[in-house]
């Protein structure tokens, strides 16, 4: 479970407060007006960004552990790989900054292969298309082993096909790794088709979790201004 306890971010005139929970292995869109606030959530989450208030996991608390400490793997937009370094080293990253043994190096592959990359090892980004290098960030991610996966817009670069392709690509590897996933999104389809719950963060306010089924069959206000209706 990941709580967040009386959770208020000020960014100058800014600010936030979240104060819900969110089961163990969900998947939330974090959806909302543009400058609402989600990367920012994202980012207190992370400690990325300061907070008062708490930030559980599990029941232990997170906040004043430094990011790196945290059981969290985050994915942004740009997908931050190393341009001078292979798929399989950009991968391999997220296991040892040292030359990888053997068996890390099998994992690498087997990462890589579960993203739909195999033979493609030795390709630096260049020579990857926009969809192949989200999938080297996503094994990436797979390999941090984090139970806890903070998604700001990953596959927003990407077309719509592409992007629904990956998407159930997350959404395949999360169930199987059983991570709890918050991504952030803009594309109100694209959080129905992902998420089992919506956090919708407007005015100040990062609201609890909803079943998504429940927010999109009736819209409340904010959702209704959201989505223009
Ligand atoms: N370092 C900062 N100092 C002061 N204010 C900031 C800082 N970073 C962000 N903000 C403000 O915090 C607010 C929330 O920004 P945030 O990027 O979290 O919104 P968002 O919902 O992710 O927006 P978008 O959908 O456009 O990416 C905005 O008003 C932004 O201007």
């Amino acid at each position: 479970m990941l709580t967040l306890e009386q959770l208020n971010i000020v960014q100058g005139d800014f600010g936030l407060r979240a104060d819900w929970s969110v089961p163990a292995g969900t998947r939330v869109a974090v959806i909302g007006p543009s400058g609402g606030g989600k990367s920012t959530l994202l980012g207190a989450i992370s400690g990325f960004v300061e907070a008062s208030g708490q930030v559980l996991w599990a029941n232990a608390r997170l906040d004043g552990l430094a990011p790196g400490k945290r059981p969290i793997a985050m994915l942004f937009q740009d997908q931050n790989l190393f341009p001078h370094l292979t798929a399989a080293q950009n991968v391999g990253l997220a296991l040892s900054q040292k030359r990888l043994t053997e068996a890390e190096r099998s994992l690498v592959e087997n990462a890589l292969a579960r993203v739909g990359l195999e033979g493609l090892n030795n390709r630096k980004p260049a020579q990857l298309s926009g969809g192949q290098q989200s999938r080297v960030a996503l094994a990436r991610l797979l390999l941090q082993d984090r139970p806890l996966w903070l998604l700001d817009e990953p596959f927003a670069a990407l077309g719509p096909g592409l992007r629904s392709e990956m998407l159930a690509l997350v959404h395949q590897i999360a169930e199987e790794a059983g991570a709890t996933v918050l991504m952030v999104t803009h594309d109100p389809e694209d959080a129905r088709r992902f998420a089992q719950a919506i956090v919708m963060v407007d005015q100040g306010i990062a609201q609890a979790p909803r079943p998504t089924e429940q927010v999109f069959a009736n819209p409340d206000a904010a959702l209704r201004d959201y989505l223009g209706l």
